[in-house]
């Protein structure tokens, strides 16, 4: 435990406007220490998301938490990368073109911190992974202790028992790169996923969003400014007044696992063909007659149920009282 017997909290992003709004959640709860953010590609290229992750923390006035970059590249190198930019602007923040940043990154990769943090703190340190899974594959690289030395690694990833939102196979950070998720999700590791079918049912209402434009609030004031791409994605793409609350209910899952349900099983990754990214549980509940690639491997906790108006309610509050 950090600082008073708090959670100590590395938050890996690719922010990216749901990212915005979970960092300044983690930001602005007592349960938790956020002691860096690491940086990767999804919603922008790495290099953005290190800029955007850098000015979310001055916005936040947070310049102490350090921010690593992370991988420009797939676990398997690849370089033409899925970008959704579209979902939440060019810039990943809602098209605000902020000035840059005054920070720099620590002159350390997001693998390299997240290897030393489990090192420095064995079992105390909670990831929480918001977008491919490509930081925390190359951590379980570098060191293969990794997944025994974290505490946890709480993940937004997959489309468990429903359509994903890139195709019906596959979720956006999972597609983002398969075979890293395919590692992490068989390391070992204490890990909690987040998928998009638990995601999809926490929306910020138009309503709520009125209530947060009410609000004099710093993280209100800013959050307000960037979400309007937000809900003109979902508008047109899912035709709900509303947006989905990916990021920040996975940092809620770290705050207070309770809010949610989950169950036990094998989870793998189908790395090739039109189901890439497809994320396949195992309940483990039948002994099959053969060995399956699923056979032997480590179970994980994946998200159920969630207590939606209460976790929108959680987010809400703390972005109220900042
Ligand atoms: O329709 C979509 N396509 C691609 N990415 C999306 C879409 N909707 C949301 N996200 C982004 O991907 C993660 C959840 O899968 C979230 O980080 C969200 O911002």
């Amino acid at each position: 435990m950090g600082e008073a017997g708090k959670k100590k909290v590395i938050i890996d992003t690719d922010p990216g406007i749901d990212d915005a709004m979970a960092i300044f959640v983690a930001l602005n709860s007592p349960e938790i220490d956020v002691i860096g953010l690491t940086t990767i590609y999804g919603n922008v290229y790495t290099t953005l998301a290190t800029r955007n992750a850098l000015h979310l923390l001055e916005v936040a006035g947070r310049c102490d938490i350090p921010v690593a970059e992370g991988s420009q590249v797939s676990l398997m190198k690849a370089t033409k990368l899925r970008i959704a930019d579209f979902v939440h602007g060019t810039d990943g923040l809602g098209n605000q073109n902020f000035p840059p940043p005054n920070g720099r990154p620590i002159d350390q990769s997001a693998a390299s911190f997240l290897v030393e943090q489990v090192n420095l703190h064995p079992g105390e340190i909670t990831v929480v992974a918001l977008g491919p899974l490509t930081n925390v594959a190359l951590a379980i690289e570098q060191d293969p202790a990794f997944p025994k030395k974290v505490g946890q690694i709480v993940i937004l990833g997959g489309a468990f028992w429903v359509n994903g939102n890139v195709n019906p196979a596959t979720e956006a950070n999972i597609f983002g790169d398969p075979e890293a998720a395919d590692a992490v999700f068989t390391s070992g590791a204490d890990i909690l996923a987040i998928g998009i079918n638990t995601t999809h049912q926490v929306v910020l209402t138009d309503a709520d969003l009125e209530k947060l434009q009410k609000s004099n609030s710093k993280f209100c004031q800013y959050l307000c400014k960037i979400l309007g791409v937000y809900f003109s994605y979902h508008r047109e793409a899912y035709s709900i007044k509303g947006v989905y609350l990916h990021d920040p209910t996975t940092v809620v899952a770290a705050i207070n696992p309770s809010l949610l349900t989950y169950t036990e099983g094998v989870v793998r990754v189908q790395t090739c063909g039109i189901t890439r990214g497809l994320t396949l549980f195992d309940n483990t509940k039948k002994r099959y007659g053969e060995m399956t690639e699923w056979t032997g491997k480590p179970k994980i906790k994946v998200a159920v149920t969630v207590d939606a108006p209460a976790v929108v309610q959680l987010v809400m509050d703390r972005l109220i009282n900042s």
